[in-house]
Formats: C-alpha cells, structure tokens, sequence
C-alpha cells in the first residue's frame, strides 16, 4: 500500500506501519479513506432508537425529524435522502440487515443486553452482510490485524452472537466460511480497527460520544503513538456526493523527515500515562513504549496529577484528566521552555505538543493540525479534529 506520501512497511514488534515516503509538511494530508463498514453507535432501546433516527442510517449525517426525507418500514431506519435509502437498500441496508436489526432490537427489548454486545452484535450484522455483498472488501476485512489466541468457545459473548446470527442464516453463502470462529475473528478485527466518528461537538458534554463506528482499511495501518505526529479528520456533517462525506483524511500535525513512521494517537491525547497504558494492553494488546511513556513511566501518580495541568479552561476536569505535556518527535521545534510546564530534567519535555496541538476549548481534547498547506508553506491556520474550531498559529 502506497499513496504519495506514504507507505506501508513492517516494523518488528510493530506490523505494519506507515512510514514518510519523503519529507512532509505539517498540514498535509496523507491519505484519504472510504470505510467498508460503517455502523450505528447507538443501543437498540427506544431513547437511543429515537438519538439514532437523528443521523442517516446510512451515511450518518445529521438529519432533523423535519428533513428526515425516508424511513424503513421494517426496522424503522431513518435516512436523510431517498437516494441515500436506494444505495443503503443494496448495500449497508439490505433486508436480510434490516431483518437482523428488527430481530435483534425485539430480543434486547425482552432481555438484558449491555451496550457492548448490543455493539458487537451492529458490527457483525453489518460484517456478513459486507460478506455476501462484497466478498473482496469482505476479504480486506479479514486482512486487518485481529486474530484470536484462545479457544473461541471461552468467549460466551461470542458464542451468542454467533448463535443469534446463525438463526438468520438460512440464506448465508456457507462457502464464505461462516463459524464461531470467523464470528470471534470478525470481533477481533472491529475492536482492533474501528474508527470512532463522533456527535457534533458541544462544550456541555464532558463525555464525547460517538454516532457510529467504522472501519477504514488503509487508515488501519497506523499505528499509536501517545504524541503522534498525523490525525484524523472527518467532515461527517458535509454534505457531498454518494457519502463522500464519511471519508476520512489522515493530516500531518507538523513536519517530519523522510521515513519517519507516521502515527495517530487512538483516543485523546489528554490521557494520562496508567490509563493510556491500560487502553492499549486491554483493548490494543501491546505495551506502548514511546518516547513519552519512557519519561512517563518515571512519573509518580502526583507528578501526573500536578505536571499535566497547562489547560487553564479546564480546572475541574484536570482533576480526572490531567493534560499531558509531550512532544514524540525530535525535529518538532522547541518552543517555551521557560513557561511553567518545562521544569526540569523529570519534568515532562515537550510542553510544546501539547501548548500547540491540542484544543483548549472546553471538553474538546481534540488535536490540532495545519490546514493542508498551499505548496510550499507550512500553513498557519491550525484545525481542531473534534470541535472544528480554527485559530492562528499566533494565538496559539
Ligand atoms: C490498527 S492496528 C495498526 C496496524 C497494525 N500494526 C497492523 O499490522 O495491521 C493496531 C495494532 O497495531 C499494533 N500497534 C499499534 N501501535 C503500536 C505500537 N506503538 N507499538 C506496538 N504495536 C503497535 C498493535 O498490535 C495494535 O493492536
């Protein structure tokens, strides 16, 4: 895999990772991305249902009660064009879909049903149904990191899943391999490489919520960095032609050399560095030795508490998420280094990722990055990824 900026290679102890093809400037975006799967975030239950119906059901764009131009009269979707249902009906939405949703929120509404599989079970329905729609992006799917170790059986979840999804299979192509281990396989996949696409920003919400979950294939190649040096936008809300608007563009937060692994953050880069390490060990299955951990490491738990606090907007929340300090990249300029966040050799060194890259608005914890530069400049207009909000390098 290979775009103009990038390209993909194996890095021991790493996978596959995407390395700088060439010298890339802050603001470039690196790749672009369609998803082969997109699905709903929501549970099946009547509160949520009605939050649901306030996106497309296929291309997840905000849509209000009056603008909501068709609905499915099976299930109860709702999407945002008629076009949208026609292209939905043959692909994200196809009966046998719509019957397993109506099926699956019939049993959730008789039965205790965490969030979780409720999730699990969105994912898999719209996993085999890819399958019988599109077998090579089906294949692709299956080509993303993600496997099981243990005895499929152990995993009672699982083995319900299956269950509930085999008693809707009568029709389900069997030469596309369909068993509880495909189905454990398939869930390995999605934890490893879904993509969150988040509700509209709001400064009341601390919590930032997702509207659907999707996998992109290319951009699953990047791997975590906790001070990455690339982010993801996506433009969910823009209109534009045959769901273009659930593209997602990888950008660079600022310039790197050739070869240099470009790498995302996976959740906001706020966290501090127990509870990054327990996200990637639980749900990413690795030990993150990057440069901030390695100082992070040497912290105690009040060092994290005191020395990530530079988000004069946010006191109440420092307390639960303290705003990390960092930098992962040597040829990031330095900048600040007489302010309070630098103050000595076991102070985190990197003020400046955090001073200059993430969004100081309220409950955002977004990231920011350039605007795709004109060609030769690095621009100064930086983007918020989660609240869209715009500024000047200057005011930064
Ligand atoms: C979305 S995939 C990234 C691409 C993956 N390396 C591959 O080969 O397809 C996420 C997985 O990549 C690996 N990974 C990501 N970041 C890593 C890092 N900083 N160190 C080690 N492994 C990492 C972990 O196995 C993780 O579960």
């Amino acid at each position: 895999m290979e775009t103009a900026a990038v390209r993909m290679t194996e890095i021991e102890g790493r996978g596959r990772a995407m390395v700088a093809l060439r010298p890339l400037k802050g603001g470039e975006i690196v790749l672009k991305d369609s998803p082969i799967i997109l699905y709903s975030a929501f549970s099946f239950l009547s509160d949520d249902h009605q939050k649901s119906n306030g996106y497309c059901s296929h291309c997840f764009i905000t849509v209000s009660q009056q603008s909501q131009k068709a609905s499915c009269s099976t299930c109860g979707c709702g999407f945002c064009s008629l076009e949208c249902q026609s292209v939905a009906s043959a692909t994200s939405h196809t009966p046998w879909v719509c019957q397993a949703l109506f099926r699956f929120r019939q049993y959730v509404s008789d039965h205790d049903v965490g969030l979780d599989l409720q999730l699990q079970a969105r994912f898999l329905v719209s996993a085999y149904n890819l399958a019988s729609v599109s077998p090579v992006r089906f294949q692709t799917l299956l080509s993303l990191q993600g496997s099981v170790s243990s005895q499929p059986d152990a995993d009672s979840s699982a083995v319900f899943l299956h269950s509930f999804i085999s008693s809707l299979c009568a029709t389900f192509p069997r030469e596309l391999g369909f068993s509880l281990e495909l189905t454990c396989v398939l869930l390995a996949k999605d934890k490893l490489n879904a993509f969150g696409l988040m509700e509209p920003f709001s400064e009341e919400r601390e919590e930032r919520s997702v509207r659907a979950y999707g996998i992109y294939p290319l951009a699953s190649f990047f791997n975590h960095d906790c001070l990455p040096n690339a982010c993801r936008f996506d433009y969910i809300d823009v209109a534009g032609p045959a769901s273009s608007n659930t593209d997602i563009t990888i950008r660079m937060i600022h310039d790197v050399p050739q070869g240099r692994e470009i790498c995302l953050s996976y959740f906001p880069v706020n966290l501090k560095y127990s509870e990054r390490q327990k996200r990637l060990r639980d749900d990413y299955g690795f030990v993150c030795e990057c440069d901030r951990c390695k100082v992070e490491a040497n912290w105690s738990d009040c060092d994290e508490d005191d020395d990530l606090d530079v988000d004069d907007n946010n006191e109440e929340e420092d307390d639960e998420e303290p705003t990390a300090v960092m930098d992962e990249d040597p040829d990031v300029e330095m900048e600040g280094e007489d302010g309070d966040a630098m103050k000595g050799e076991d102070d985190f060194p990197h003020a400046y990722f955090f001073l200059t890259y993430m969004c100081d608005r309220k409950n955002c914890w977004g990231t920011l990055a350039p605007v795709t530069p004109s060609v030769a400049t690095t621009s100064i207009v930086m983007e918020c990824n989660v609240c869209g909000y715009c500024k000047n390098l200057d005011q930064v």
